[in-house]
């Protein structure tokens, strides 16, 4: 039969067509066992007598495998092995999965192709050209030597380990050698069944064990809804490395891309424009202002209702894309997908060696959180901050100047007004309806409620800066004596510009006192508390009553004979007459004050709010935008790895303790450079980053399986609540499940290792890399001291015996006073302290596509080394396998359809060395 070979599909697992994966669905084929979310099938393969077509030259050997669909007959390029140098015995390290989602049946056949490579530089090319043919692609660079195939539930049920087929050349003749087809059952528990392998890898013997036994099952059953709902498109390595006893371990590489790229950006820019439309609503409703002000709020009302389309129309065009889960890096500079993580995938590495409990190590991958669209040309986020905040404190005769701080807290005090005058509205409702039941039970429980709320309420205001705004305002108000804009006076740091003469501070140009009553303000505010007291006071003296009749002690006095003229009296002289008529007026006269209050301050703080957005208009706007941006792309990452962690560490009870009591660290690792737009990439990050700490979690019970995380809040704070299924739920800590809200600490630490870091240390400037590595310092500090202060005594006392913590911080420190070029010690340290203490890890440069790959490839490496017994002469060989054919060339393929790590030599001689990749799989790309 002939087969056809699909051109213009290049290697890959993800890229068999949709058509083709529906097909099969209509035809009935055998499914393969399939236990949830593991690969249906792994095997290795090893080739054996391979004949040379050139007697004097070794065989460099590469296999590519490809899936012959069993009804079109069509054969798509699946994956390849690496190439293993110099011997016609060749044992590769790169094995075979097919992930739980692909396709594949018992009458699937998988062809083998065996190829001798020449020349490994050109050997990248044939996938770069192979979109160009559209029949058999031509193999440059390497020559055919043999192939073989084998239908999968030939390799399933066959009692011969391995599966030995003869290498036959393509008009099916000569024997040119045979392959074998070991098969991994990774998802089966099975003992100790081993198969001994005599090989010679690289020159050396090693005798070699293979064991069957599968790793247990790291992840949790109950919880794969969730982690299914979030996680798409995986696409799967396999691996087996030597140990330094001559051993197997496996390593299953994942690589998934995460419906959260798009939902959650999708939900904060929702609540950005409700957020946004209630405060233009409130700067609306500010009431007659003089004519200076009234023109001031005019030009914010019109630039904000622009900035409000914007943010809907963003929104529009983001809910068009719908099922999308992955931005790529050549869409980074897209308006539209501009609140859209660039590359943002879960690197996971699964590892099974003998002797040692199997692992799971995941880092975050994502392109640095920054503004492309808006550009670098003026820096970032951290530098135009810093600078408008500073432009903004020295130019006082337009409008008030608040600090940052201040202008949060009015936000804060407003948006807990806008929370508690409802809430305190249902309580006294519901304190009426238990009245109207005449039920002293819950009447006390609905008035303990509306006293604890109303007591939050009173005390929202007892801040200075209501009484400074109320002043402020008053001033603004038509009539009001202003000979120029007032200085907020009580506040403290709400003084006019700091190097101005005194002269010019003098007092006579705040408002007279004498027009401004400031007590009114706390008459009016203390309404509040005094109509509560009335109520309470009602209440008691209802219950008391009752209590009094049921004893058959009732009377028209007070227990003590007192005789007061409160209103509640009215109790004594008409003993039949109903709770509900008693409270009733006192619940009116409580809404009417608190109407007052709320009206009053409202007012007030939303003027504040005017003063930050009157300076600078659109510029402070088109910053507020930047920041959300930023913001936005740090937040989906975060809520990914958030979930990611929670699901995979769930049923480690120390995990859970550590979430609620101390919060969990979150780590970025940053490749940036120092130089030309990298500055400003990084800029913008390290404020993304550090603006991540106004994030908690909660987490609840989903009502269905597949419940995504819905957000909560403002600009100043956001909760994002996980939903997870009731039977997790249930088995959590009373804590969690009772709401509390789960903290996160972020730190970032940069190492710029590119041709531009060269230059930023030749001539340019690295303060900005030094300064946010000392801060962050800092702050994994202070979360190791919190660590250490809530963790209970005997969990760090063993804690202590199992990882030297304070060496590793001390070490770290050094290294970054050490002030070394291209110190990636740094990013190790902090990665290994990150892994300790239980945090959530991220790898980022610009693109998240070749240094990442390059850094998550290193770190994977080199954990095998240091936890898990990698032979050490096979740490190079490993990091080739995963550069060359693991899961991050697939991720560059994806990105820029070209299997092509986008770097030169040039740019390779700058790299610290294991930074660099293997031969042959990086060059020219059109990025
Ligand atoms: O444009 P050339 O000179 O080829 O330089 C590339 C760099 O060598 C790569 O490191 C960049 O990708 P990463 O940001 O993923 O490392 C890559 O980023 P890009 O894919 O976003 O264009 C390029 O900057």
């Amino acid at each position: 039969m002939e087969i056809k070979e699909e051109g213009t599909s290049e290697e890959g697992q993800h890229f068999l067509s949709t058509a083709q994966a529906n097909d099969s669905e209509d035809i009935q084929f055998t499914s393969i066992q399939k236990i949830p979310n593991e690969p249906q099938l792994e095997f290795i393969l090893a080739c054996k007598d391979l004949v040379a077509p050139v007697c004097d030259r070794k065989l460099n050997t590469v296999v590519q495998i490809s899936v012959i669909h069993p009804v079109e007959q069509t054969l798509t390029r699946y994956s390849s092995t690496e190439i293993v140098e110099g011997t016609k015995d060749p044992l590769f390290l790169t094995g075979v999965t097919f992930p739980s989602e692909y396709p594949i049946y018992e009458e699937t056949r998988i062809k083998l192709t065996v190829y001798d490579v020449k020349d490994k530089s050109q050997d990248t090319i044939r996938t770069s050209v192979l979109l160009e043919y559209k029949d058999s692609p031509p193999e440059v660079g390497r020559s055919f030597l043999g192939c073989a195939s084998f239908k999968v539930g030939e390799l399933l049920k066959s009692k011969e380990h391995p599966l030995s087929l003869r290498l036959r050349t393509s008009d099916g003749g000569k024997v040119v050698g045979t392959i074998e087809v070991s098969l991994m059952k990774m998802g089966e528990i099975e003992d100790g069944d081993t198969d001994h392998i005599t090989t010679d890898v690289q020159g050396q013997k090693c005798a070699l064990a293979y064991e069957c036994t599968a790793p247990e099952s790291v992840s949790g059953k109950d919880t794969l809804p969730l982690l299914n709902a979030v996680l798409k498109n995986p696409v799967c390595k396999l691996y087996r490395f030597p140990t330094s006893d001559n051993k197997w371990m496996r390593i299953r590489e994942q690589m998934s891309e995460s419906i959260l790229s798009f939902h959650i950006p999708k939900e904060l820019i929702s609540l950005h424009i409700k957020e946004d439309l209630c405060r233009n609503q409130e700067i609306k409703e500010l009431g007659d202002l003089s004519p200076h002000w009234d023109n001031l709020r005019k030009n914010v009302l019109t630039h904000c209702d622009q900035m409000v389309t914007m943010y809907q129309d963003i929104l529009t065009e983001l809910s068009k894309e719908t099922g999308s889960s992955f931005k790529s890096s050549s869409s980074k500079g897209e308006k539209t997908l501009e609140f859209v993580p660039i590359n943002l995938h879960l690197q996971r590495m699964q590892v099974h060696s003998p002797h040692l409990k199997d692992a799971l190590y995941d880092v975050i991958t994502v392109g640095a959180p920054a503004a492309h669209f808006q550009g670098f040309k003026n820096g970032g986020l951290r530098k135009l901050l810093h600078r408008f905040e500073t432009e903004r404190r020295n130019t006082g005769y337009q409008f008030i100047y608040y600090s940052p701080e201040n202008t949060a807290k009015a936000k804060e005090v407003l948006s807990n007004i806008n929370q508690l005058q409802p809430l305190i509205a249902t309580h006294a409702d519901l304190l009426l309806s238990s009245a109207s039941q005449r039920s002293p039970d819950s009447l006390k429980s609905s008035l303990k409620l509306l006293s604890e709320k109303t007591e939050l309420f009173v005390h929202a205001f007892k801040d200075q800066l209501v009484r400074s705004a109320l002043l402020a305002l008053y001033t603004a108000r038509p009539g009001g004596i202003l000979k120029k804009p007032p200085s907020p006076k009580a506040s403290t740091e709400e003084t006019g510009p700091q190097d101005e003469p005194p002269q010019l501070r003098r007092q006579d140009s705040i408002p007279h006192h004498s027009d401004y009553d400031e007590e009114e303000w706390d008459r009016v505010w203390a309404n509040v508390g005094k109509s509560l007291n009335c109520i309470i006071a009602t209440v008691d003296k209802l219950i008391e009553r009752d209590g009094h009749k049921e004893e058959g002690t009732g009377g028209g006095s007070s227990k003590d004979g007192d005789t007061d003229h409160s209103p509640q009296d009215s109790i004594t002289s008409h003993p039949k007459e109903d709770w509900y008529e008693q409270l009733h007026p006192l619940i009116l006269t409580l809404k009417e004050c608190m109407g007052e209050v709320v009206n009053r301050a409202k007012q007030s703080l939303t003027f504040v709010l005017l003063q930050e957005l009157a300076y600078s208009l659109p510029q402070c706007l088109m910053l507020t935008l930047r920041r959300d941006i930023v913001f936005s792309q740090a937040l989906a990452g975060l809520v990914c790895g958030f979930i990611i962690k929670l699901h995979t560490s769930l049923h480690d009870p120390h995990f859970l303790q550590q979430l609620h009591t101390v919060g969990l660290m979150v780590q970025y690792e940053g490749l940036l450079s120092t130089y030309s737009d990298e500055i400003g990439m990084l800029e913008d990050m390290a404020v993304g980053i550090s603006d991540l700490r106004k994030v908690a979690f909660k987490i609840t019970e989903a009502k269905s399986s597949d419940e995504l995380p819905v957000l909560t809040g403002r600009r100043e704070h956001y909760v994002v609540e996980v939903r997870l299924p009731a039977t997790v739920f249930e088995s959590l800590p009373l804590q969690i499940k009772e709401g509390q809200l789960l903290h996160v600490y972020p730190v970032l630490f940069n190492v710029g290792i590119n041709e531009q870091q060269t230059l930023a240390e030749r001539f340019g400037d690295v303060s900005l890399q030094e300064s946010i590595n000392q801060e962050n310092f800092e702050l994994v500090q202070e979360y190791y001291s919190i660590f250490m202060e809530k963790m209970p005594p005997d969990y760090i006392s063993h804690f202590q015996e199992q990882n030297d913590l304070k060496g590793l911080l001390d070490n770290l420190h050094q290294n970054i006073q050490a002030k070394k070029r291209k110190n990636v010690e740094i990013m190790w340290l902090a990665a290994t302290i990150c892994r300790k203490l239980n945090g959530i890890r991220f790898t980022c440069c610009k693109s998240a596509k070749d240094r990442t790959s390059m850094s998550v490839t290193l770190e994977q490496c080199s954990i095998l080394r240091d936890e898990h017994q990698l032979h050490k002469d096979f740490f190079i060989r490993a990091l080739d396998c995963m550069r060359r054919e693991g899961c991050r060339i697939e991720n560059v393929l994806k990105n820029i359809k070209c299997r092509r790590y986008a770097f030169n030599m040039l740019q390779l001689m700058a790299f610290p060395k294991c930074y660099r990749p293997p031969e042959g799989t990086y060059g020219k790309a059109d990025t």
